[in-house]
């Protein structure tokens, strides 16, 4: 299926939503509905539907918003047997508005998601609709490009836009060779220098945070995440510290997981499972960060060329001419055997179990509280 055009850029006003029976079209356009959407509304009975955004995915039902509705719905399932069997935080869902159960789940601009191994565990969906990932990293001891690389892989995959924030700029004498070496990572990729503490330099972030746009952020302990998402979030503050609390003394919460509103009009979504982006199944993924290696791979005298000792590697070539860091290369091949191994590993763990009927469709769960 061909998919919808996606609204590009990140400071794109106003988005369209012509053709919903909805409800006010500028709420919903607030909570991240976009032509994207309205697009795939199939006919009339569809129209009929009420879209509502899946804010957050609790034990008995999903807490829903949608234009003057907020409510729990029952958890959407599917007959088919994929990933789009259920829905995860993000996720727009057309619901009947007599009965208030999903009837639909809508095609998604971007999906995390990850594979575990056992007990019949394939799929974990982790959030979808996200426009951009901000990938942070302080201009320090933290700093390290191989981690970079691999967290773009992971956005690339997921069809989101990374765009590297590199904090504590306070600390270092000249950020700019943080920012030159940052830069070069992806092509067209942004990066944004600032110190994390001062709320002045976390509006650098507002461009990709305007209303209706979705963010998430990654990266290691102690950059400053929590720090820019105070300042995003502002009035709001006070949501993000509940979920860290119950979270770092392992209470149960009904609501893990859920998108918060950002005082400039767009949606946080932080969970647990965006932390823990793992580089499995993201072939695709670094395929796109490494552009520039699957570009010049082509012209490799064998197609399955390694770029180490085989004739005619149009990549070593490259990289004798001074066009490509060799370090750039050895880097690729690491998380490239990395993400075999891994996946790998997931899918021999996943078929260790008693192989059932194939008539059956693949299990998707739901990170619960029980990881
Ligand atoms: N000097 C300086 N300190 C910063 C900056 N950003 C964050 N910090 C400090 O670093 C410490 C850790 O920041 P957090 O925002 O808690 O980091 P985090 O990424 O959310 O860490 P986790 O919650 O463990 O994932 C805090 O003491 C911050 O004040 C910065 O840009 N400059
Ligand atoms: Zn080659």
């Amino acid at each position: 299926m061909k998919r919808p055009e996606k609204d590009a850029g990140p400071t794109t006003g106003a988005m369209s939503t012509e053709g919903t029976t909805g409800g006010d079209p500028q709420a919903l356009a607030d909570l991240g509905w976009r032509t994207f959407f309205t697009a795939q509304i199939a006919d009339e009975t569809e129209a009929e539907l009420i879209p509502v955004r899946v804010m957050a995915v609790n034990r008995n039902g999903l807490l829903v918003s949608g234009a003057a509705v907020e409510t729990t719905v029952p958890p959407y399932l599917s007959i088919e047997g994929s990933e789009t069997a259920q829905a995860t935080v993000g996720d727009w869902l057309l619901v009947d508005p007599d009965t208030m159960r999903p009837e639909r789940l809508l095609s998604r601009l971007s999906l995390f998601k990850r594979w575990a191994p056992g007990k019949g565990r394939m799929v974990q969906l982790i959030a979808a609709n996200i426009d951009t990932l901000f990938v942070v990293t302080s201009c320090n001891l933290d700093f390290n490009v191989a981690r970079l690389e691999r967290y773009l892989a992971v956005a690339r995959e997921a069809d989101v836009t990374p765009v590297i924030v590199l904090t504590k700029a306070d600390l270092v004498d000249d950020v700019a060779p943080f920012v030159e070496t940052a830069a070069k990572l992806m092509p067209g990729l942004e990066v944004e220098v600032l110190d994390a503490r001062d709320p002045e330099s976390a509006r650098r972030l507002l461009p990709w945070c305007s209303h209706g746009r979705t963010v998430a952020f990654v990266g290691s302990s102690g950059v400053g995440k929590s720090t820019l998402i105070n300042s995003l979030i502002g009035s709001e503050r006070a949501a993000t510290r509940g979920i860290r609390e119950n979270d770092d003394k392992g209470q149960h919460t009904t609501t893990r997981r859920e998108l918060y509103r950002l005082s400039s009009g767009g949606w946080l979504l932080d969970t647990p499972g965006m932390r823990e982006l793992q580089l499995t199944n993201v072939k695709e993924g670094l395929g796109r960060v490494f552009a520039e290696i699957t570009d010049l791979a082509k012209s490799c005298r064998f197609t399955d060329c390694q770029h180490g000792d085989e004739p005619d590697c149009a990549v070593r070539a490259a990289i004798a001419a001074g066009e490509m860091d060799a370090e750039r290369l050895e880097r690729w091949r690491k998380l490239v055997a990395e993400e075999a191994e891994n996946s790998e590993s997931l899918s021999m763990a996943r078929q260790r179990p008693a192989r059932r009927s194939t008539a059956r469709p693949p299990r998707i769960r739901e990170d619960t509280d029980e990881d």
